[in-house]
């Protein structure tokens, strides 16, 4: 995009490519660069004097931070599309970049090619958000699609979404929820205005999720999404203290009807709700090389208009507030054992009779109040009953379960979701 710039902003021609650090110099390469610029030494791109932006893609954790911190420490703007790195020093980051007088733009890092970084900073940011929920990655979307719309298997699903380019280095950090949960820290801190301890942040992934959960959801009526959850909890309050959330990641029964229902493939999609706005979805393609091109591309293009601005100050600036961070106190998180939530999960238990209504008394005994009980299919000896509940404190329906393990009638439970 920075070389084949016709047709685009005409700022894009201002852009100089200096370096490229990469792994393998004798890689194949779609893009032809300048010769000369391909190097292996990083340390020489984020330390050079002439450089004003460095663009970090190289992914990973330990190794992208030492270089995001030195590129800072040389006076660099930094464009990142590492939600690994942010979500977990983002604090470091932002603290040395505010002392440093430098901004770190990361609109690739969540939702790919779609804007959402930028408008949840800026456009957004006159609202009291409630809620976002979001389909936050294209890897898991793309799986969960194929297995309903083909009965695709996991596995060659997964391979597929490897080869398109859409999967981590490691896919274990997308099927486990864990880049989800990345990315929902991230979207969480701009919407609520505080600092998120990615540590808290709950994340379940889909490798628990089976053909017969997407076909028993289907003749419910609703479709298997892993959908990233950041809710306000606490009442608005006068204080500047940021608010207690619920940040969550997991695998969730949609209704049909539902605006993140008919999200699929590797499209993404985040649905905003705040006062006065009412909801704003934003979606688009979350992975692949031109989405993320397109993010990277606009960071870079935000910082150039902001050096051709600055280009005959000599004076010191402050940092324009709606580009950088400056988040300082960390929002409190509430543990989902705490919070009310529906549930689907799925019994496999012996042919006897009564089990139905010796669920049904257990999990009155814990208050929690049921929604639909079906008993469709046999596997093998076992018959399946499938359980939806109203909503329930989360810690009481675990109670509920664990008793229910241990009557003779009860095999396994092999599925639990939860359902929006
Ligand atoms: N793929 C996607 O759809 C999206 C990716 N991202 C994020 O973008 C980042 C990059 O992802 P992606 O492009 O898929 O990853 P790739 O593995 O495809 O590319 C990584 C690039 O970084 C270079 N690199 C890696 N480690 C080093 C190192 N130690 N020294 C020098 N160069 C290095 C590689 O060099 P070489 O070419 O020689 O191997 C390669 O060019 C990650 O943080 C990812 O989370 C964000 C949004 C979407
Ligand atoms: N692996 C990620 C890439 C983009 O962030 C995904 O699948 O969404
Ligand atoms: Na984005």
């Amino acid at each position: 995009m920075l070389i084949d710039n016709v047709g685009r902003h005409p700022l894009l021609k201002e852009v100089e490519i200096c370096r490229v650090g990469v792994k393998s110099l004798d890689k194949p390469r779609a893009v032809e660069l300048p010769v000369g610029i391909i190097t292996t030494d990083l340390e020489a791109i984020v330390t050079d004097p002439q450089i004003d932006i460095i663009v970090e893609l190289i992914g990973g954790i330990d190794r992208a931070r030492e270089l995001i911190l030195k590129a800072i420490a040389n006076g660099k703007h930094v464009v990142t599309a590492n939600k690994a790195v942010i979500s977990r020093f983002g604090a470091e980051i932002f603290t040395a970049a505010n002392q440093a007088g430098v901004y770190v733009l990361l609109e690739a890092a969540v939702g790919g090619g779609i804007p959402v970084i930028q408008p949840l900073k800026q456009s957004l940011s006159v609202n009291r958000i409630n809620t976002v929920i979001g389909i936050v990655n294209g890897t898991t979307n793309y799986i969960l699609t194929r297995m309903q719309n083909e009965g695709a298997s996991f596995d060659d699903v997964l391979a597929d979404a490897q080869q398109l380019g859409y999967a981590e280095a490691d896919p274990t950090a997308d099927v486990e929820g864990w880049d989800a949960a990345d990315k929902i820290a991230i979207l969480a801190s701009l919407a609520f205005g505080g600092r998120i301890n990615r540590d808290e942040v709950f994340s379940e992934g889909i490798r628990q999720v089976s053909k017969t959960d997407i076909s028993y959801a289907d003749k419910l009526g609703f479709v298997i999404k892993l959908l990233a959850i950041a809710k306000r909890c606490s009442p608005l309050s006068s204080s500047s203290s940021p608010p207690t959330l619920s940040v969550r990641v997991h695998p969730t029964l949609v209704p049909k009807s539902h605006p993140l229902a008919s999200i699929n493939g590797v499209y993404n999609a985040i649905l905003v709700e705040g006062e006065p706005l009412g909801q704003v979805m934003f979606f688009g393609p979350g992975a692949g090389a031109g989405a993320t091109a397109s993010a990277v591309s606009s960071d870079i293009l935000n910082l150039v208009a902001h050096l051709k601005s600055r280009q005959n100050s000599h004076s010191n600036y402050n940092l324009d507030p709606l580009l950088a961070c400056s988040h300082q106190d960390y929002c409190q998180i509430a543990p989902v054992s705490e919070l009310d939530a529906r549930f689907y999960t799925r019994f496999l238990t012996r042919d006897q009779s009564g089990v139905i209504g010796k669920l049904g008394t257990c999990f009155g005994k814990y208050g929690v109040s049921l929604e639909s009980v079906v008993q469709t299919g046999f596997q093998g000896e076992l018959a399946e009953i499938v359980v939806v509940t109203h909503d329930v404190q989360e810690g009481k329906f675990k109670q509920a379960l664990d008793e229910i393990r241990t009557f003779e009638a009860i095999h396994s439970i092999p599925s639990l979701l939860r359902v929006i």
